[in-house]
């Protein structure tokens, strides 16, 4: 069988900011800027119709990955390449964490999924972008009636509802999730997570799915990238992560799983905190967290180097 061309690649992307003090732009010379190095160097492919899981804890880079990959940022280094779309180019939609802000509250739900669609000029009819209106409410678990209501008589799973449906009015094939449940109850994350699966295998959507959650992305990944301050420390088939996590991270962040089969045992908490990314430890960023941190980590950065599981990880201890 031919091997079909990823459907995204990202080659060695870097993202810096520059968070030096507004006065020191005026006084002081370039050098002494302080660079913060949100996303540094990260590599990864997503094939058609995938998924891809980012995770990691806070200020670890995902949503400026999730940045970087709808446009919203430029990148410093590397490059965000994407495949072509069924029809034409590809399009890549973008779901947000916050349903009740990501909303214009002054529309009504109709014209928030119809505007992409006139704009776009996908129909040309008034009535045939009110039925394409009526099978998108439909397709994510709506009434096409919900059209005339606004964004506020709707729950916060219902909200993002409405926001898949917005983004596949656009025809996209390509959705960036950055957090789409976590700001919802857990017995609604399940629903919509559930929903965004079906989705997928029906239109053969491809995901990237951003997460602080390791047991969110549990079953809706076919791989997944582990990202600490900047950089992606494993990357494995989602199964493989999970029945054997390598890094000395991925195990920490797997650790704070609860486990459903055995609620009673001792789960350890993650200690200490992700390092400022703007003053990282030297070596590999992880070492003053890890057990098994020698001197070679403390000098070092770690290449992912691929292994024989087909994953690829980071780190002087393995
Ligand atoms: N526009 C910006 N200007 C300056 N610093 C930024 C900017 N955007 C992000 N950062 C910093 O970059 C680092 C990575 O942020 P990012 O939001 O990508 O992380 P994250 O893993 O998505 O975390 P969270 O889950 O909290 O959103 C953080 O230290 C953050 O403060």
């Amino acid at each position: 069988m031919p091997h079909e061309a990823p459907l995204l690649e990202v080659d060695d992307v870097a993202c810096w900011f520059d968070v030096s003090p507004p006065f020191l732009n005026r006084v002081i010379e370039g050098k002494q800027r302080k660079v913060l190095k949100a996303v540094d160097g990260v590599s990864f492919s997503v094939p058609r119709g995938k998924t891809l899981s980012i995770v990691g804890e806070s200020g670890c880079g995902k949503s400026t990955i999730a940045r970087l990959l709808v446009g919203m940022h430029k990148p410093m280094r590397g490059s965000v390449r994407f495949g072509a779309g069924a029809s034409g180019p590809l399009r890549v939609q973008m779901i947000f964490q916050d349903p009740y802000s990501s909303l214009n509250p002054r529309w009504r739900v109709g014209d928030i999924i119809a505007e992409p669609i006139r704009t776009l000029r996908l129909r040309a009819t008034l009535a045939e972008v009110d039925a394409r209106v009526a099978e998108l409410l439909q397709l994510v678990g709506l009434s096409p009636g919900d059209a005339d209501r606004y964004p506020h008589a709707f729950s916060g799973g219902q909200r993002q509802r409405i926001s898949i449906a917005r983004a596949l009015a656009t025809e996209a094939e390509f959705l960036v999730c950055d957090e789409p449940t976590s700001a919802l109850d857990v017995s609604v994350q399940a629903q919509v997570l559930n929903l965004m699966r079906d989705l997928q295998k029906e239109l053969g959507l491809t995901y990237v799915f951003i997460s602080h959650n390791l047991s969110v992305v549990r079953h809706m990944s076919d791989r997944v990238a582990v990202m600490y301050l900047g950089r992606i420390v494993e990357e494995a088939d989602a199964d493989t992560l999970f029945a054997n996590p390598r890094h000395p991270y991925t195990k920490l962040l797997l650790d704070t799983i609860p486990d459903l089969e055995a609620p009673n045992r001792d789960r350890h908490p993650l200690a200490g905190e992700v390092p400022s990314p703007i003053d990282p430890p030297r070596g590999c960023a992880f070492n003053p967290r890890c057990s098994l941190a020698f001197d070679q980590c403390r000098r070092e950065q770690p290449e992912l180097i691929g292994g024989e599981n087909g994953g690829n990880v980071a780190c002087f201890a393995l």
